[in-house]
């Protein structure tokens, strides 16, 4: 928590609270604001400049001064009160880039590493390798198993229905339609089963537009992952159970250019359309 929050904005303060106040707000936001000693005045006090950037060497820059006139207590107080309030929004446009960001929004034990990544949550060899107990981790587990409201839904929705045949879950990118189990090397009972319908499924999708997926388990195909929402389905019985890696291959990984949405749909729905139609006839 900023502790600018205890600062009282609707009172003039002297240099020194208002010097500190400084100090304050750089230590809650050392990436963005730092303090700038510019010189000294006349009495030997030391000018100091507030300096919001996010790096760089002389970018374009805003100078705004404040307290030139020594008896206009308003503009110091306005001052002070914009530094806080420049450091909230610079903050909040420089925050980790949500564009690229995995995991959910949950508070977790570390203020600066918020979220669990939901497809490490599940119980499902909860814990075990390929997923991390560290918050700032990419793939962080979460503290126990279906601890994140988002798995808990979909668990509580899955079991109540209790007639689900097949676990379908999307990803990107690689272009990879795998099958259980992520957790362990071993193969799943239904192996032979699932790479049968997984190959057809690429095939259907290759067809349309050419794009090659490889297929396998998520274990051998892609990494090892515990807390696996498809483990978890297979384990709890819903035998066809399925991960798609969706376009591409890493040109332009997560920030596929809109242009490829409607053919990837399109083809990734020859793929679900020939599962679907398995399913049904099994
Ligand atoms: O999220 C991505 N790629 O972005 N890939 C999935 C791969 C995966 C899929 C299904 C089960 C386990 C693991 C991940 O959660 O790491
Ligand atoms: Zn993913």
């Amino acid at each position: 928590e900023r502790k600018s929050k205890s600062f009282n904005f609707a009172a003039y303060h002297d240099l020194e609270t208002i010097y500190s106040f400084m100090d304050t707000l750089v230590a809650s936001h050392s990436n963005l604001i730092s303090k700038v000693n510019i010189g000294r005045t006349y009495e030997n006090r030391t000018m100091y400049v507030l300096k919001f950037s996010t790096g760089g060497v002389k970018k374009p820059a805003i100078w705004i001064d404040a307290g030139i006139h020594a008896r206009e207590w308003i503009s110091h107080a306005t001052a002070v009160w914009l530094a806080d309030r420049v450091s909230e929004i610079v903050e909040k446009l420089h925050r980790p880039h949500y564009r690229l960001w995995r995991k959910s929004r949950s508070a977790t034990s570390n203020p600066k590493c918020p979220g669990v990544d939901l497809n490490r949550n599940w119980d499902a060899e909860f814990g075990g390798p390929g997923a991390s107990d560290d918050p700032c981790a990419e793939d962080y587990r979460g503290p126990s198993a279906q601890s994140e409201i988002e798995v808990k839904n979909i668990v509580d929705f899955i079991m109540n229905h209790g007639n689900f045949k097949s676990f379908i879950t999307i990803h990107s990118y690689m272009q990879l339609l795998m099958y259980p189990y992520g957790y362990s090397g071993t193969d799943a009972p239904d192996q032979p089963e699932l790479h049968d319908v997984a190959t057809s499924a690429s095939k259907a999708l290759n067809s349309w537009h050419g794009t090659v997926y490889k297929v396998g388990s998520i274990f051998h195909t892609i990494k090892p992952a515990s807390g696996a929402s498809v483990d978890w389905a297979y384990l709890r019985g819903i035998k066809y159970s399925f991960a798609f890696e969706l376009r591409d291959t890493g040109r332009y990984g997560f920030l596929l250019p809109a242009d490829q949405i409607v053919s990837t749909a399109r083809e990734t729905w020859f793929a679900l359309r020939y599962i679907m139609k398995y399913v049904c006839d099994h």
